[in-house]
């Protein structure tokens, strides 16, 4: 498989940054580098904070349980009028005049030890003072080992609750047999038992602490006081007079029916147990069970048998036989008061082990790689005296006036006129006076044109959604809309758009923003000298300035050879390629075949991918990747956007026909879940070049000005484009719209500034490296003469695996051998040679020639013994 660039874990390519700058300034840099920075990010001093407080845990602990067994020995060291801390710098000499009798301590941790000790748990929270070594092990070890095992906020409430708790409450008790305070509770908890006793009392303080110890556990653990629900003996309700068991008669003649079905009678004979003679019921089951005498029919029917005396029957009754409920109840159901379920939500494995991944890593980040990329700024872009709308009122007035006048001419009436400005064109729309035919305004396009002696006039009628007719005339200035205009808007800059594309301004000169991901295609058509080549440039430089170098691969294609050049020197940063291809931008016709090709390869790797990822879509797939829910080690990638630009189409169509419209075809019809979008530039869209397959699934379509009616009907479906200005008037036809757009404008200066400035900056290693693509009719494709004895040692396994699997592919080979692709290529090419594998069908998955296991074995043997 091609090194695509990301690891999950660690990010590659950050060796690869260079030192710029003169000299001097390197050898400043590189020292300074050479020294550890001490800041919270880079982590190292939250480490050493971490090991501090492990170890000072474990100090305490030794000092503290050192203490238990010590502190009498230490008692008069430690002893706060023998000197207390201050005892610590005292010589012997000294410690013996204030009264010290043992200078030399017991505590496991020397004098530092015992007064710490004395000072935690004899002057303040007693044994409760252990707490504090839970505290600074939880800390430590959250610090250190980046792992979290309580809140630590919580942690540090319910300690600080317990210290004060514990110490309280041994101190109560203890006041029972003591006068004197001790090292079970502290100082602490002594004086404050005292302050208490004086205070509130002894039941006082009883009461305190059982108040607290339920409180802290209601918030803990919400514990639930209700009383526990009495098994309920439910005494069954007998009718007054018993519908079915009629007691007149000594015997019951008719078999009764119990509305149970037979399962549940089968089941409850079992369990049943009747207390015979009792009073009443008790109901162990939620149902009820019949009287002792009921037998069962083979039918499964209930039967009263026909030598039930009188007495017995009448003891049914005594017994507080149920009343036997309608058929659709079944059986009834005793109130029990049952505990409220309580709702716990399951995490799945997978689930866990991906928290715990974000817990330890952070989500990952694509962009990581290149963390210091800078995304083109405005200033790149130039200004072309666009924003100054330059249609004169005299000019409205005067086409205005031409308008009606024309109309009037063939005695159209109009109510209302009404003009909107654009950056070329100038839409007029009237409302006929009632009565007038939209159709005869319609036919009278050219004559309005002539009338207005202006080129481009188009008539739209009716205006959709609008009650209106709309005739566009050209401005006689028209305005150059800048690229750097649209881009500095809001609303590009605040963009969520996935692929946001600046196409330009609309007709009322509010800015259009298309999402390619939508569109999820695009076509493209005019005539040369239109603008195709800035609208391409417009869409190239919209993404680059709004997506990261890893969220984003083009794929240039570019027969032309010069129009695209200029995006080479963003290679490392934005563009895929073949492996083993010395230009990203391509212009030979095989090599595109091959290109698309192993686009088609890319997209089903991506399909399997999402597949095994359980997602629909790459924005899914992308999301679940980044909170690290789906393992790299099983072939999982972040994907970043493809978008293929073919510049000139209809030379590819003419040279290599076929070869390129299947693959062409059959990415447009399913790329775009997988996030690979296709934008398809021509001059001449003539029906051979755009055929019904490509059209089929391009719905989004941008027709510049074309020559002829023919040619707007083969990319628009309707005419229109022929009408068109030029410089950039452009129609966008997104399936059901048809919308007038004036292109933003980007010179070739500017392209070059952006290629410079991203250029510039550091890149991956090479450019994205697209699936291998073996052309088996090319050079390398000789898998015939293929030698048993020389196989890859993971021929059997790979074999194997495509037999259990039944999918003759090359990909699952890589995922599930952790192989490249040009080895797994290889294998695959020898399984086929062996006649494992069928032939290789295109983008699809090869056949598999033996249908099991068994088939398998055997034609290994074969192969061992040959
Ligand atoms: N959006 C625009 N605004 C203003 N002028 C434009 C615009 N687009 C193109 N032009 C003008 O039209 C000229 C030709 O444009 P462009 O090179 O894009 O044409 P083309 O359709 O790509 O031609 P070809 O197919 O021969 O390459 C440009 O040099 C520019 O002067």
């Amino acid at each position: 498989m091609p090194v695509k660039g990301n690891q999950f874990r660690s990010n590659s390519f950050r060796d690869e940054e260079r030192p710029r700058g003169s000299g001097r300034e390197r050898l400043v840099k590189e020292k300074a580098e050479s020294l550890p920075k001490f800041t919270f990010n880079n982590g190292r001093v939250v480490k050493i904070l971490g090991l501090f407080f492990l170890v000072l845990s474990l100090y305490f602990m030794v000092a503290f349980c050192s203490y238990l067994f010590t502190w009498e020995e230490d008692q008069s060291y430690v002893l706060d009028v023998n000197g207390g801390w201050s005892n610590l710098f005292k010589t012997s000499e000294e410690l013996a005049k204030s009264d010290v009798q043992t200078p030399i301590v017991e505590n496991w941790l020397g004098k530092f030890g015992a007064l710490l000790s004395h000072q935690f748990i004899y002057e303040w929270f007693g044994v409760a003072s252990f707490i504090f070594i839970a505290i600074l092990f939880i800390i430590g070890y959250r610090l250190l080992f980046k792992v979290h095992v309580v809140s630590i906020s919580k942690a540090l409430g319910y300690s600080f609750f317990l210290l004060i708790f514990i110490s309280l409450t041994l101190a109560f008790f203890h006041s029972f047999t003591s006068d004197y305070p001790h090292f079970l509770e502290g100082e602490f908890g002594f004086w404050t038992n005292r302050l208490l006793q004086a205070q509130i009392g002894n039941a006082g303080i009883a009461g305190l602490l059982g108040f607290a110890a339920l409180t802290v556990l209601i918030i803990a653990y919400n514990i639930d006081f209700k009383i526990p629900a009495r098994e309920k003996k439910t005494v069954l309700e007998v009718p007054a007079v018993p519908d079915e068991i009629e007691l007149e008669d000594e015997i019951k003649s008719e078999p009764v029916e119990f509305p149970l079905n037979n399962r549940r009678r089968e089941k409850t004979l079992a369990e049943e147990k009747f207390a015979e003679g009792s009073e009443s019921t008790t109901l162990k089951q939620e149902r009820i069970v019949p009287p002792v005498e009921t037998t069962f029919s083979a039918a499964g029917e209930t039967v009263v048998p026909r030598t039930v005396p009188l007495e017995t029957a009448a003891a049914a009754t005594a017994l507080n036989v149920p009343k036997f409920v309608p058929a659709d109840s079944d059986y009834i159901k005793p109130e029990v008061s049952k505990p409220e379920p309580e709702l716990t939500i399951e995490r799945t494995a997978e689930e866990k082990t991906a928290k715990d991944l974000v817990e330890q890593f952070g989500q990952y980040d694509p962009k990581l790689d290149l963390s210091s990329y800078v995304y083109p700024h405005l200033d790149l872009l130039e200004n072309h005296r666009s924003n100054k709308i330059s249609v004169s009122t005299e000019e409205l007035e005067a086409n205005k006036n031409k308008i009606v006048e024309t109309l009037n001419n063939y005695n159209i009436e109009i109510d209302k006129i009404k003009a909107t400005i654009g950056p070329t064109v100038t839409l007029y729309e009237i409302i006929p006076a009632p009565g007038v035919r939209i159709s005869k305004i319609k036919n009278l396009e050219d004559d309005i044109a002539l009338s207005l002696a202006a080129l481009g006039i188009r008539i739209i009628a009716p205006m959709p959604g609008k009650g209106t007719i709309g005739i566009e005339v050209p401005n006689q200035q028209p305005e150059m809309v800048a690229m750097r205009s649209v881009m500095a808007t809001e609303k590009f800059q605040n963009t969520h758009m996935d692929l946001p594309i600046a196409l330009g301004k609309t007709i009322s000169n509010e800015v259009y923003i298309a999402d390619l991901a939508k569109m999820p295609h695009l076509l493209v058509a005019g005539a040369t000298g239109q603008g195709k080549s800035v609208g391409i440039n417009a869409i190239l430089v919209s993404l680059l300035y709004k997506l990261h170098p890893s969220q984003l691969k083009f794929v240039l294609v570019d027969p032309k050879k010069v129009e695209l050049t200029l995006f080479k020197k963003i290679e490392r940063h934005f563009l895929a390629k073949l492996p083993g291809e010395e230009d990203a931008i391509i212009t030979d016709t095989k090599k595109v075949i091959n290109t698309l090709n192993s686009l088609c390869i890319e997209m089903d790797q991506r399909y399997d991918l999402l597949k095994n990822g359980h997602v629909r879509n790459l924005k899914e797939y992308n999301q679940k990747f980044i909170n690290r829910r789906l393992n790299p080690e099983e072939g999982h990638r972040f994907l970043p956007f493809i978008v293929l630009i073919v510049d000139e189409f209809a030379d590819l169509m003419m040279t290599a026909g076929k070869e390129i419209e299947t693959p062409i075809a059959r990415l447009a019809q399913l790329a775009r879940a997988v996030g690979i979008h296709l934008v398809i530039a021509t001059q001449r869209p003539s029906v051979n070049i755009i055929t019904g397959t490509i059209k089929a699934n391009f719905p989004a379509r941008l027709a510049f000005r074309v020559l002829s009616k023919i040619d707007s009907r083969t990319i628009l479906d309707s005419g229109g484009a022929d009408q068109l200005i030029g410089r950039g008037d452009m129609l966008l036809s997104t399936g059901s719209d048809l919308i007038r757009l004036q292109c933003a404008f980007v010179d070739t200066p500017e392209v070059e500034r952006i290629s410079d400035f991203i250029g510039e900056q550091r890149g991956y290693s090479s450019a994205w490296l697209l699936p291998e693509y073996v052309d088996e009719s090319g050079e390398g494709g000789s898998v015939k003469d293929f030698d048993p004895n020389d196989r890859d040692p993971l021929f059997e396994d790979a074999a194997r695996l495509i037999v259990l699997h039944q999918q003759g592919s090359t990909s699952l080979i890589q995922r599930k051998l952790k192989l490249g692709y040009n080895r797994a290529g290889r294998i695959i090419d020898q399984l086929e040679a062996a006649g494992v594998v069928g032939p290789f069908e295109g983008s699809k998955a090869r056949e598999v020639l033996l249908p099991d296991d068994y088939a398998l074995e055997q034609f290994l043997d074969n192969l061992n013994n040959e």
